[in-house]
């Protein structure tokens, strides 16, 4: 499974037609790949919160229209990263993941919107369903950002079947230090894969990280960006979760804690 992951640039001079440009030259270059991410909130920018309201679009508005024919004419699965989407008069951070034919088959609204320093938490909903998704590959979770802080979200994910963990961020370079731990965290005590894709430049005065990962269940980082922008690539194979869970079945030893 040849995956790609798309550490985007964002300044605030971009408009998002111009962002959506930018992505599709770097998308139109990844021929061949098996699943291509794109980081959160990308297209608006996730720091820009005053061209959030303006920006939003519904699932059947033209981010959707667009990513979905993207991911067929890659023949690829597309996780697109996340847009602001309207729904009725409520808002969401909400990613998408298309598969080969173009077809959405998983959105996942943000669950842990963030509140330090974002005005997140007062422009947007929050999502209340932990989102799971089949693929020819195996079980993949979705999760965002913040999320990464709840381990409890991705246990729930594995409880569901997931092998394959995918990450959609705007993480700030200033908590670098965190996101490395929680990216590798994540990977290892639920013993799947874990592949992150996070913006960089600057946005709103934030600078934000990069370092998009791949991570294997035993924490290796089998593939890493800097804080440039960078395709972060690795072929991974989902058949190493199972091997690994046999051959250190901690997730055997759980014991229910009430
Ligand atoms: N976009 C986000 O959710 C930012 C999260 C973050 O900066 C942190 O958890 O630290």
């Amino acid at each position: 499974m040849k995956i790609a992951s798309i550490q985007l640039e964002i300044n605030d001079a971009q408009s998002a037609q111009e962002r959506m440009k930018r992505a599709d030259n770097l998308l139109n270059n990844l021929k061949g790949y098996d699943l291509i991410l794109l980081p959160e909130i990308w297209m608006t920018g996730y720091n820009s919160f005053d061209r959030y309201l303006e920006e939003a679009e519904t699932l059947q508005g033209n981010f959707v229209a667009h990513y979905a024919q993207k991911a067929k004419a890659l023949n690829a699965y597309l996780f697109a990263g996340s847009f602001v989407e309207k729904s009725g008069d409520q808002f969401y951070n909400t990613s998408l993941l298309f598969d080969r034919e173009g077809t959405l088959i998983a959105s996942y609204r943000k669950i842990h919107l963030f509140r330090y320093g974002s005005k997140e938490g007062d422009l947007l909903t929050r999502g209340t369903e932990p989102i799971t998704v089949e693929t020819e590959f195996g079980k993949v979770g979705l999760s965002t950002c913040y999320d990464l802080r709840f381990p409890e979200q991705f246990r729930k994910e594995l409880d569901l079947g997931a092998k394959l963990f995918l990450v959609t961020s705007a993480w700030p370079l200033a908590r670098l230090a965190h996101w490395n731990l929680f990216n590798a965290a994540r990977a290892v005590e639920n013993q799947c894969f874990l592949v992150s894709c996070n913006c960089v430049g600057s946005n709103q005065g934030v600078v934000l990280g990069g370092h998009s990962q791949i991570v294997d269940p035993w924490g290796n980082v089998i593939a890493t960006g800097d804080e440039h922008e960078a395709v972060v690539t690795a072929e991974i194979d989902l058949e190493t979760v199972d091997k690994t869970r046999e051959e250190f079945p901690q997730l055997k030893h759980r014991v229910p804690i009430n």
